[in-house]
């Protein structure tokens, strides 16, 4: 995947809907994109390998956590589809990690790279008062965030996903090329919505993420390809 550019959430529930959304972007451009919950579980592993074949870097974001059999094998099943990055939920364990690990490692396709592996640590909607009150995490968020980034690296992931908010934490308690995939990304003065746990595509470009993951600023936007590139210059620290 190509850390220079943004991943943008396809979060649409069909091909068609893609397929429109795609056309405002010029005819070519390999992009990164991101298949999520919405559209994998209506459209399927087709569209994934409608993307993966029209020359884009695809994060499939499934956030895996079951038992770590079933994780394993669901792995080796997404390791087939020519991904570049996958996820899993880091609470699911470290047996749960190591199976995921495993599994991508026995589906990846002879003479392929296995896809980028991340861990989801507290997503970006969650604050901490929440995470404390209904996790019943007596730690920071910060602290909470460190931890799973810690276990994820023992069990041979490639990074998190975390608020970029927490990039510096987890790069000091991993290592500095331990990857911080940033959601929750928002313009100045963009709407949050659902989102806690936020910065620009500035800040998280100095903060150190490398890669931020932007929906709705983009598919939402009036002009999406105009979004797109705004946030593409932002975050290589072209607009000051
Ligand atoms: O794993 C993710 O990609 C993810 C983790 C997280 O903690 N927060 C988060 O927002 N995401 C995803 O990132 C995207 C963010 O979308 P917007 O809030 O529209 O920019 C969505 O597709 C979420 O599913």
């Amino acid at each position: 995947m190509d850390k220079r550019k943004p991943i943008i959430a396809l979060d649409f529930p069909d091909l068609v809907t893609v397929q429109t959304f795609l056309a405002k972007f010029p005819k070519n451009d390999s992009l990164n994109v991101k298949v999520g919950m919405e559209l994998y579980y209506q459209a399927g592993p087709a569209i994934v390998t409608y993307l993966v074949e029209a020359g884009h870097q695809v994060f499939l974001d499934l956030k895996l956590h079951d038992i770590p059999n079933t994780v394993g094998r669901a792995m080796e099943g997404l390791a087939r589809l020519g991904v570049a990055m996958t996820n899993l939920h880091g609470a699911g364990g470290k047996e749960m990690m190591k199976a995921a690990v495993a599994g991508l490692q026995k589906g990846t396709p002879l003479g392929q790279t296995p896809p980028l592996l991340i861990a989801v640590t507290q997503l970006t909607s969650t604050s901490e008062q929440s995470m404390q009150e209904e996790q019943l995490i007596t730690t920071s968020l910060e602290e909470s965030v460190a931890h799973y980034g810690k276990l994820a690296q023992e069990c041979g992931l490639d990074g998190v996903v975390c608020s970029a908010k927490e990039v510096s934490v987890i790069k000091a308690s991993t290592s500095s090329d331990f990857l911080c995939v940033t959601p929750g990304i928002r313009p100045k003065k963009g709407e949050l919505g659902d989102q806690k746990r936020v910065m620009t595509p500035l800040e998280a470009k100095q903060i150190g993420s490398d890669f931020i993951v932007v929906g709705r600023p983009i598919t939402q936007a009036v002009d999406p390809y105009k979004a797109y590139q705004e946030i593409l210059a932002e975050w290589n620290g072209e607009i000051k």
